[in-house]
């Protein structure tokens, strides 16, 4: 069964007189459970399909589903509560919150999701159960990345979608993170979509789809998806 289905997205600026094709009709299925990684360069359209994913943005045209629901079809209220129960997001950056504890941090996205997932095994599961009272300046970036999953994960989203999530970490820290988020998906069930230009992290997926110049060029399944300790890059 799919989980997200896009039919001809198209995602158009107008920077003055000259229009800027961000998106170029888009369309693709992603089965539920897949780890999919959307690969492509700088200015390909990645960030702008995410947004119109996540529902941080709607497109200029085409239709943007989930399960049986057409979210393109959304109003402001309807695309809040899609953001809050059914997307989990993990940025490069993490994005989490200075003034809280890893466990608060976590806790705060559960507050405004429907059905959350125990904190405390959550915190377990990324690996980060004795540093629950830690602030995030105590933490190291992939400390704090693993702060971002939890609470990412803690939501109980339909979806995971994360943004360069390696992207400002080390190389064994960057692979630590790619196997926590493979284990969210095996033992989860959880479809998650990584977002990158790092194209060695594509051998580890289920699906991959490629762009460029705002267009699907490639979207095919990796038969023998690679165990993620033998990717290098
Ligand atoms: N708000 C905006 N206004 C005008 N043009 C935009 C806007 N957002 C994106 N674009 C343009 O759309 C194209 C696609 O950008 P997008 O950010 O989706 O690419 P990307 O693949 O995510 O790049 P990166 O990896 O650098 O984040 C680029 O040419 C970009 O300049």
């Amino acid at each position: 069964m799919f989980v997200l289905r896009a039919e001809n997205l198209s995602k158009s600026y107008q920077m003055g007189e000259i229009e800027v094709k961000a998106l170029l009709n888009a369309s693709f299925e992603i089965e539920e459970g897949e780890f999919v990684v959307i690969l492509g360069p700088s200015g390909s359209g990645k960030s702008t399909l995410l947004n119109i994913i996540g529902g941080m943005d709607q497109p200029s045209s085409g239709r943007f589903y989930m399960m049986e629901e057409e979210i393109t079809e959304y109003d402001e209220r309807k695309l809040t509560e899609y953001r809050r129960n059914k997307v989990g997001f993990v940025f490069q950056f993490y994005n989490i919150m200075a003034n809280l504890t890893a466990e608060e941090n976590v806790e705060l996205a559960t507050e405004i999701s429907e059905d959350p997932l125990p904190i405390d095994e959550i915190l377990e599961a990324v690996g980060l159960a004795d540093r629950k009272d830690h602030f995030p300046a105590q933490m190291s970036g992939g400390e704090q990345q693993r702060v971002s999953i939890a609470r990412a994960v803690a939501k109980n989203p339909a979806i995971l979608l994360c943004d360069e999530p390696t992207g400002a970490l080390d190389f064994n820290t960057g692979i630590a993170i790619l196997s926590l988020l493979r284990k969210v998906n095996k033992e989860m069930g959880k479809t998650i979509l990584v977002i990158t230009h790092n194209s060695d992290i594509a051998y580890m997926a289920d699906r991959v789809i490629k762009m460029r110049s705002g267009q699907i060029t490639k979207n095919y399944i990796n038969e023998n998806p690679m165990a993620v300790e033998e990717i290098k890059w």
